[in-house]
């Protein structure tokens, strides 16, 4: 290139077809070499870069000569070097910022942050006026900030004697209206912000929640309440501070860089263009740090959700770590979450490390061609000493707004993967089939299963809980459902109460299929007591009453009279007002079923399931409570592994592999000798 440079430069024939002949040439031997090369996108990219880097270079002259003809006969292109290294450093950054962002293969990613990041901004709709006030003081706040230095200059002038002394009044009244209104409008900038942000988190959070209660069983299963609350909590904070705050500093730093770049075009363009320069190329090193620091980010949160939801459940489970002496384990477990937590941190702390030395090089480079550039400018006296003072006071804040500009984007951009975590949650469609709207006023209560068959969602799909499962359960009437464990009676309440769907048959509830009703109506009709309870923490009388809206006090005492239970209660420290503690770990187990009993008592239902519900109570409350259930004409479901409480029915059902082995009643069975026999001894060794 040089050689080819100094033959056109040394022949007399110098002019500008000569200049785009030799270029023209030179694109042509760039081509053939990059297409013999290299191939696939590389050998696109190189041909896009080589067309840029050859033909750059004379549209440039053409453009210079057109605009102003050079005085002296032109004599085609001196070999300048920095002229040569103007025009590759153009064409190679012009083809990094176009292969990087501009180029339609990474449009689709562009575009779903784009429209990741619209979608928040929807989330202030509610407080736009609260939005457009924040921002109308934040820029009069940023004006008077920008305008501080030259009425505190303009001071300086008054009292070193270069302006009037009678100005003096006059110039420190200006400073002290303009520095008090920088300070009024920044604190009210920052105060509705405050608000703003605390609506939009109450928003979000209310969505959220609102969202996961509507999610089917299986998605809890998948996703563990420390990973839901930290998404809950941490991530919904974190979007909301990082949208809003970036939003806040990004337009802040771009007003006062608008008025900076004002002052400093009038000083010097070129070396304005070379601070401007500085931005795309910090631009390029942040991109690449955003990606790989996104992806640590989102390792971070998961990490730490995990550790979380490993110490609350260490915490929760300590009297049974207690009882195991597991302390030590649970220490270790904890340790090695932890360990791989700080490699990740630190991981992330090299990549940092790195970036910021980069970084540094890039804007130190950029400098040292500023300054060459600053000497010739001087040399040629289009540039005065004092002006290039000036710039350079202006320079450092410029380069901190650019610079603050490029941080909030990288901010946002690599939270970018919390938010869409956190909309997928919001926009999560549960996988569950519509309500219907059946509430019929009399509800007979007959249960029937057809061909059921069910596999658990995270069960393979060849292993089915239940295997065309048919059964009745005659309405007003005790039917038992017993099994060895893992036989499948939890399975059949499960779909009962319409925690999971089954895969093939249908469940009908008086001949209609239990979808077909409205939930509300359908599980205050169809009540499950569970062996283990869920309690919340409050008093006794909100967990009794819990999702009833008009239940009187009398009521609850009447059901609770009737399975033995007032005494205790009226015995403890506050009565039906004593506090029940996290989780009902203040009450006794029997206890506890009591108070689910009662609770599925006081809504009358129809039907009435009970999981081993009677398991931890004494014989003469169970007595109560089976007396009290089986009135009224209620049909029953009795889940039990004891030959005991099975004996009662009127009707039993052995399931056994998720299949119905036999099926009649307590007679008939007995009537089957060998299965009789088979039950009595499989139930009775099991129960002790
Ligand atoms: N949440 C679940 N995910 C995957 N498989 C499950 C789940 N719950 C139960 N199973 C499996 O389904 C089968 C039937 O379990 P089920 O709980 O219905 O039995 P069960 O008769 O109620 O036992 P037990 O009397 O011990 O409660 C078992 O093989 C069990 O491993």
């Amino acid at each position: 290139q040089w050689a080819g440079m100094l033959l056109l430069k040394c022949s007399s024939c110098g002019g500008l077809p000569e200049v785009w002949a030799f270029h023209l040439m030179k694109w042509m031997l760039l081509h053939a070499v990059a297409s013999v090369l290299a191939d696939g996108k590389l050998q696109s990219v190189l041909c896009r870069f080589t067309a840029l880097l050859c033909l750059l270079p004379p549209v440039f002259e053409t453009g210079r000569i057109i605009v102003a003809p050079p005085l002296e006969p032109y004599s085609g292109p001196s070999p300048n070097l920095s002229m040569l290294l103007l025009g590759a450093t153009s064409s190679l950054l012009a083809c990094v910022i176009w292969e990087n962002w501009l180029s339609r293969n990474t449009k689709d990613n562009k575009l779903d942050t784009k429209q990741i990041l619209l979608r928040v901004l929807t989330y202030f709709k509610p407080d736009r006026l609260y939005l457009i006030a924040a921002f109308g003081f934040l820029i009069l706040g940023v004006v008077c900030d920008t305008y501080i230095p030259l009425y505190q200059g303009q001071v300086i002038d008054v009292i070193s004697g270069q302006k009037l002394q009678t100005g003096f009044g006059d110039a420190i009244g200006r400073l002290v209206v303009i520095s008090v209104g920088s300070a009024l409008f920044s604190g009210m900038r920052g105060g509705i912000f405050m608000c703003t942000l605390a609506r939009l988190n109450k928003r979000l959070k209310h969505l959220l929640f609102q969202s996961l209660l509507k999610q089917e069983v299986h998605f809890f299963e998948e996703n563990n309440p420390g990973r839901l609350s930290s998404r809950l909590h941490s991530d919904v904070d974190r979007m909301g501070r990082t949208v809003a705050l970036n939003a806040n500093v990004a337009v802040r730093s771009t007003v006062k860089t608008v008025l900076m770049l004002r002052v400093m075009l009038g000083l010097s363009w070129e070396l304005t263009l070379l601070t401007c320069i500085e931005m795309p190329l910090l631009a390029i090193i942040q991109n690449k740090y955003i990606n790989l620091s996104k992806e640590l980010k989102e390792q971070t949160q998961e990490c730490h959700a995990q550790n979380k939801d490993l110490a609350s459940q260490t915490v929760g489970g300590i009297q049974t770590i207690r009882s195991f002496n597991t302390e030590k384990d649970e220490l270790r477990r904890y340790h090695v979450a932890l360990d791989e937590l700080l490699a990740i941190r630190r991981r992330s702390g090299i990549f940092s490390a790195v970036y910021l030395l980069i970084r540094r090089m890039v804007s130190l480079g950029i400098k040292m061609v500023m300054l060459i550039q600053a000497r010739s400018l001087i040399s040629s006296g289009r540039l005065s000493i004092g002006s290039l003072l000036s710039f350079f006071l202006y320079q450092k804040p410029m380069s901190a707004n650019l610079r603050e500009i490029m941080y909030c984007y990288g901010e946002t951009m690599s939270t970018v993967g919390v938010i869409s975590k956190v909309l997928s949650y919001v926009d999560r469609t549960p996988k569950c089939k519509k309500e219907g709207g059946l509430a019929p006023e009399k509800l007979e209560g007959r249960i029937v299963f057809q061909n059921v068959t069910f596999s658990y969602p995270s069960a393979a799909a060849d292993k089915p809980a239940l295997k065309s499962v048919s059964l009745e359960v005659q309405p007003g009437k005790v039917t038992a459902l017993v099994g060895l464990s893992g036989s499948g009676k939890s399975s059949c309440v499960s779909l009962l109460k319409r925690l999971y769907e089954p895969q093939e048959g249908l469940i009908l509830l008086d001949g209609e299929p239990l979808h077909h009703y409205n939930q509300k109506y359908f599980h205050r009709k169809v009540a499950l007591v569970s062996q283990n309870p869920v309690l919340f923490s409050g008093s006794l009388r909100y967990n009794i009453e819990y999702g009833l809206k008009d239940c009187s006090i009398e009521k609850v005492k009447e059901v609770a009279k009737k399975i033995d239970a007032h005494d205790f209660i009226s015995e403890m420290e506050d009565g039906y007002d004593t506090d029940v503690g996290e989780s009902g770990g203040k009450l006794a187990g029997g206890q506890k079923q009591c108070i689910a009993i009662i609770r599925a008592l006081i809504r009358e239902p129809r039907v009435i399931i009970l999981d081993e519900a009677t398991s931890r109570l004494d014989v003469n409350a169970e007595q109560a409570v089976l007396k009290e259930v089986l009135a009224r004409g209620r049909t029953v479901l009795i889940v039990a592994h004891q030959l005991r409480i099975a004996e009662n029915a009127d009707h039993i059902v052995m399931l056994q592999d998720g299949s119905v082995q036999e099926e009649g009643t307590h007679e008939e069975l007995m009537r089957k000798k060998g299965c009789y026999y088979r039950l009595k001894e499989e139930l009775f060794s099991e129960s002790g």
